[in-house]
């Protein structure tokens, strides 16, 4: 069992658990890896999606934002992997080293999943012999081995996640952007996956930026959980998660994890007033 907030936690260790940190706090002496400054979103057809957004991920965080649906989560993810062009301020990332993963797998349907895994790889001009070795290791960290010769349309919803996965790792990504990889996933596969991937950070380093709409999969993950305000969408708080690593399905149970979801979700709803649930 983990350590929660309780009595039982050692003083030597401090408070463990999660909290809310305040604005004004000195900046992380951490190399940035993602930083958004004063960024601003209006689509052409005048729909103001963002506004105002600093925020700074620091190399090697894994950083989980959370908000009502229609904030902005998607379009900040999408400018920071430079699909799409912000309208105000600036976003600073490393885009050589990047990956993303979308809600859908993106698979091609006529490749095997070896041949998907290695296919980023090819369009670099990797040499067939690294790529191949690379994705069969790739394949193996995400628990696809023996699974190469299928093609997409003979995996599950989660292997096919894997295999995506799989496919960005591969290119050793220093920053990794995910936009609700599991939300079509069943609750049982959303939570085998989530442990695999803070797993996965761990093993590998890179610096996590995650959109979700599940609490416990946020607080799971992350090192530090960013709420957004509805519509045109903004920071409203930010969360430390201190909880142990590495994590493991236990963690689920412990007070400190459920206090902390719970705080989380209270300020998620404070943050839904009725109007802006009816103008969503
Ligand atoms: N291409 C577009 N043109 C105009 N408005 C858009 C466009 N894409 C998104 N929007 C609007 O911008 C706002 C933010 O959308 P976005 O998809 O980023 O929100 P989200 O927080 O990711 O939502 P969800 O949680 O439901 O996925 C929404 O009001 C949406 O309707």
């Amino acid at each position: 069992m983990t350590q929660s907030v309780t009595a039982e936690t050692p003083a030597a260790t401090g408070h463990r658990g999660v909290y809310r940190l305040s604005p004004d706090r000195a900046p992380d002496p951490r190399p940035v890896a993602l930083r958004f400054e004063d960024l601003s979103m209006t689509y052409p057809d005048g729909t103001e999606a963002l506004t105002g957004i600093d925020l700074s991920i620091a190399a090697g965080e894994f950083v989980s934002i959370i908000g009502p649906s229609g904030c902005g989560k998607s379009t900040l993810a999408r400018i920071a992997s430079g699909l799409l062009p912000q309208t105000g301020g600036l976003v600073r990332i490393d885009r050589d080293h990047l990956a993303f993963t979308f809600q859908e797998a993106t698979l091609l349907p006529w490749r095997r999943v070896l041949g998907n895994v290695e296919l980023m790889m090819e369009l670099r001009g990797v040499p067939a012999a690294e790529r191949k070795r690379k994705a069969l290791e790739q394949l193996d960290l995400v628990g696809l081995t023996g699974f190469e010769d299928r093609f997409p349309r003979a995996l599950s919803g989660g292997m096919k996640m894997r295999a995506s996965l799989a496919r960005s790792f591969a290119l050793d990504p220093t920053v990794f952007l995910f936009d609700e990889p599991f939300g079509a996933l069943d609750e049982i596969n959303r939570e085998r996956l989530i442990e695999e991937l803070s797993a996965l950070h761990r093993a590998k380093g890179f610096t996590g930026f995650f959109i979700t709409h599940s609490i416990p999969e946020a607080v799971y993950l992350s090192s530090r959980v960013v709420v957004m305000g509805a519509r045109p969408g903004r920071i409203a708080a930010e969360y430390a998660i201190d909880l142990p690593q590495p994590r493991n399905a236990d963690l689920r149970f412990d007070p400190a994890f459920t206090e902390g979801c719970a705080e989380i979700s209270h300020c998620l709803r404070g943050l839904m007033q009725p109007d802006e649930r009816t103008s969503q």
